[in-house]
This record gives structure tokens, sequence and C-alpha cells, in this order.
């Protein structure tokens, strides 16, 4: 993303020491640069005594006639309410599926002067490649995870200097699921124009041939999950997000009403949740979610996140379909401002597409 080299985000570069913390060694005292205590515990996260569902949509019901248009609602109703569903059925081909999950895997676990052949450039040098994640404030807090971030789609951006050779079948992986992925964001965005009211294809066109990226996280087991953060809050800055469990490990939780909601996953299925560009696109009708990612005490997590950016050409703009009877509710900005505007706000922790509400 050459908009990324603005010396703005930061990716701090993974240590030895963060390693051998990570790994549990007891000699290492978590260091004050991950202890987040007061931000993980201030909200509630629900859970212990009160029974709660979070939307799961059904791709096998959506594609047959007879239960489409109820399980489109229920599409409609989770990215209003939420922001975010489980799909399953979603026809994803299993062994693409598998090889993301064995590279993804077999990556993190090489030693890490070998990780650190497709390391972080250092700062203001973009925000792909293997580090931390992206420091968001407060402070120079760390996340406690170890991170993968790469461009794959349009091709020529893609920095093969950051596409890892080892595992050998890494780059395959990704290119075959970017693939995958990309058909099945275009079936969902079908049923999700439906629901919205755009019956003259703007949703899927806005999605078609756009940039996507795709960041492989894992987060290593804490024995203090109280005082750390795998994931700071935020929402996801572009348009839809596929995200990938690779293990059965606990971790997201989704914010809602101000309280935290963890995401219990369920096998097989894929995560979807919306971004802020496609609650833009969509007027206001879909909801972009907060989420984070507290790790685990006793497992380690391992997800494959895949990210979609959309446009109107090169406008960030409610769908021009939609404003024929609803007034803008956003703003409409040219995607290289737009996305200088994320990056300038990642660090700030605020929401830039807010900057754009009418
Ligand atoms: O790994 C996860 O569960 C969340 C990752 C995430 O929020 C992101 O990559 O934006
Ligand atoms: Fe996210």
């Amino acid at each position: 993303m050459e908009v990324a080299s603005e010396k703005i985000v930061n990716r701090d570069e993974i240590t030895d020491t963060a390693l051998s913390l990570f790994a549990g060694d007891d000699s290492i005292h978590i260091p004050e640069s991950y202890i987040r205590t007061d931000e993980v515990l201030a909200d509630e996260v629900v859970g212990k005594d009160e029974a709660y569902e979070l939307p799961v949509v059904d791709m096998a019901k959506l594609l047959d006639p007879d239960s489409s248009a109820m399980e489109t609602d229920k599409l409609g109703s989770a990215c209003r309410h939420w922001g975010f569903f489980q799909l399953t059925n979603h026809g994803v081909d299993e062994a693409v599926a598998q090889l993301i999950k064995d590279s993804t895997v077999e990556f993190f676990s090489l030693p890490l002067d070998i990780k650190n052949r497709v390391a972080v450039l250092g700062k203001g040098a973009g925000l792909e490649g293997y580090g931390h994640h992206y420091s968001r404030g407060p402070g120079d807090k760390l996340d406690w995870a170890e991170g993968l971030i790469l461009i794959t789609q349009p091709v020529h951006e893609r920095n093969m200097k950051l596409w890892p050779t080892n595992p050998p079948t890494f780059r395959d992986a990704l290119a075959t699921y970017s693939v995958e992925m990309t058909k099945l964001a275009r079936r969902l965005l079908g049923f999700m124009a439906a629901d919205i009211g755009d019956d003259k294809g703007e949703l899927v066109e806005a999605f078609t041939g756009k940039r996507q990226s795709m960041a492989m996280h894992y987060y290593p087991p804490c024995r203090h999950p109280d005082k750390v953060m795998g994931i700071t809050p935020h929402t996801d800055g572009l348009g839809l997000t596929l995200l990938l469990h690779v293990d059965d490990t606990p971790g997201l939780q989704i914010k809602k009403d101000g309280r935290w909601y963890p995401v219990r996953p369920l096998p097989g299925a894929i995560l979807i949740n919306i971004g802020d560009v496609l609650d833009v696109l969509t007027n206001g009708a879909y909801t972009s979610v907060e989420h984070r990612v507290i790790p685990d005490a006793e497992r380690g997590r391992t997800t494959v996140v895949f990210v979609e950016e959309g446009t109107v050409g090169e406008m960030v703009t409610p769908l021009p379909g939609l404003l024929k009877e609803q007034e803008p509710r956003y703003k409409s900005l040219d995607i290289d401002d737009y996305i200088k505007g994320i990056l300038k706000a990642i660090p700030e922790r605020t929401r830039f597409a807010d900057t754009l509400k009418i």
C-alpha cells in the first residue's frame, strides 16, 4: 500500500525477548509495555451466568430458494444489529482452507530469525510484514500477538519480498486462499445487496477488482489474560472482513451496547464482519462492530483474516442507488485520502469514518 508509507503507523518488530515472554518463560516479568489491566477490565464481559446467542448464517439456506428469503433477513439483521456473524456451509474448498491453516501454523512455529526474514521494515515503511500488530495507543502499548500482514490483490501490489518462502507451501496457500475468499465475498455481497435493496448490482461492483489484504495472527497463551490484550479494540477500517479460525481457542470479543460478547468459534464456520467502508457504502444500514482479542490462559490461538476494500469508482461513498430514496448519512471521499485518514486515526484510536458523518 504506497499510501501507507506516510510516517504515521508503527509496527514493532518481534524480538527474542518478546518470543521468550510469549513462550511463557517464568523468569521474565511481563514488561509494562504489554500491561493494560485497566483497559481489559474496563467494560463488562458477558458470560458466566448469562446465556447469549450470537448470529449464525447458513450459506446453504441462503442458496436454497425455499429458505433464501428468511435467511437473507437473518443475514441483514446480523449486519444491522451486530455487524458480524458466523457463516456455516460456506462452500469454501476444504483443501484450500487446510493449506492456509497448516502453512500459517508452520510459519509461526519457525525460529525467529527465519520469520524475521519477512519482518516489518521499520517505522514509516508500510503496514506489511511480520511483527507486532500496529500500535494503537494508549502510549506505546503492545499487543500480545505475532502477526503477518500482506497485500494479496491486485497482483502488482504484492510485496514479494515479504511473502514467506518458508514453509514452501505458504505463497501458494495465500494466492489460492485469496481467490477462494474473493468468490465467497462475491456471493455474500449478492445477498447483502438483496437485503439493502440494491437492485443494480452496485454493491458487488464496489468490491470487484479492489485491493485485498490478509493478516495471519498468532495469540500465544498468557497466564495473566486479564493484564494483556491480544488485539486492541478497533473496528475494521475497510470493507468486508472474513476470518478463519485455525483452532477452536476462544479469544475474539464483539462489543454491543457497551459490553463484550465472547465468540465461541463454530467448527468449520467463517466469521464475517462489517468494516467501516461497508457501513458507509450501505449508507449506515450496516454497522461496523468494535472487537478485540483476549488471549487464552492455556492455549494459543491462530487466525487467518482476509480483508477486501470496496469503493464506487475511487470513492468511499454511500451507493448512488440508495441515495435516490435516502438522504446521505456520509460524505464521499477518495479512497487514497480515506486510507490516509484511517492510518492517522489508528494510533489515535478513533474511527475515521465518523469524520465523514453528515
Ligand atoms: O484474530 C482475530 O480474532 C481478530 C483479528 C482482527 O480483528 C483483525 O485482523 O482486524
Ligand atoms: Fe479486526
